[in-house]
């Protein structure tokens, strides 16, 4: 984990994308600070995936100049992609609606495995889902319970939340630094999204710092606003 008392993990200056003749986003400047949440705000189509994409090393900015976790992006890029782990954002590393909860699991795992000993047991599986589902009962300390999440259902038989969750739980297989959740309030019903929002609470509490985005903030409980910082993007069109 970083060190909330170090360089920040995300020093933006001017950060601009233009793409397909357009400027997606132009002149971000961030500061974010480990162990807090950026919360990146806008309407369809400011231009918060492509910013998170960015931030994540998975997007190359086409202007100002940019630092995660010490290392210089996009020359770094590899580098940040291995400590930056993105939850489900839709159209780059969708779940398959086809697998069960643990078969996403134990494929996520043999991806950390040496590519020697490529294969992960039931017992393995196990471990990890507990160890998740330990980091994420800490949300109950906000009020809400993050949702179990039951080894044997299909991805396509998840309701919304769970889905997201289990986005989440494969990401955090890694340990990264940084976690990656783009479109917070997809979630449809507020309660689910301010489970989601207290949920990423409970995970920045661990030290990870996390990148979110969202259309509509009035569900973060703000009351703990420290460790928060907001970014509002316009769609620059
Ligand atoms: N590489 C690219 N080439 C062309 N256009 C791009 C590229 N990346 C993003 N865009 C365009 O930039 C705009 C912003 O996209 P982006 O998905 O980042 O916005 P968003 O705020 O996340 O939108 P939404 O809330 O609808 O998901 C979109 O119109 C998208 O088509």
């Amino acid at each position: 984990m970083s060190d909330p008392a170090g360089p920040p993990v995300v020093r933006a200056q001017g950060l601009t994308l233009e793409a397909g003749g357009r400027t997606v986003f132009s002149g971000v400047d961030l500061d974010v600070p480990a162990g807090t949440t950026l919360v990146v705000r806008g309407q369809a189509s400011a231009g918060k995936t492509s910013l998170l994409l960015t931030l994540a090393g998975r997007m190359k900015p086409t202007g100002g100049s940019l630092t995660v976790l010490g290392e210089r992006l996009p020359e770094k890029a590899a580098r940040v992609r291995r400590r930056v782990a993105l939850a489900e954002v839709r159209g780059v590393n969708e779940l398959e609606d086809a697998l069960t909860v643990e078969q996403h699991i134990a494929e996520r795992l043999v991806l950390h495995r040496p590519w020697h000993r490529p294969w992960v047991s039931g017992d393995q599986v196990a471990q990890q889902l507990e160890r998740v589902q330990s980091v994420l009962d800490r949300t109950a300390r906000h009020g809400v319970q993050a949702p179990p999440l039951r080894p044997r259902e299909f991805v396509s038989d998840l309701q919304p939340l769970e889905r997201m969750t289990l986005g989440v739980v494969l990401a955090l297989i890694g340990r990264p630094d940084v976690l990656v959740v783009d479109d917070v309030d997809s979630l449809r019903r507020s309660e689910d999204r301010r489970r989601a929002w207290s949920s990423l609470t409970a995970l920045q509490e661990t030290g990870l710092t996390v990148l979110a985005s969202c259309s509509d903030s009035s569900d973060i409980p703000w009351h703990s606003a420290d460790g928060r910082i907001l970014l509002d993007l316009q769609d620059e069109q």
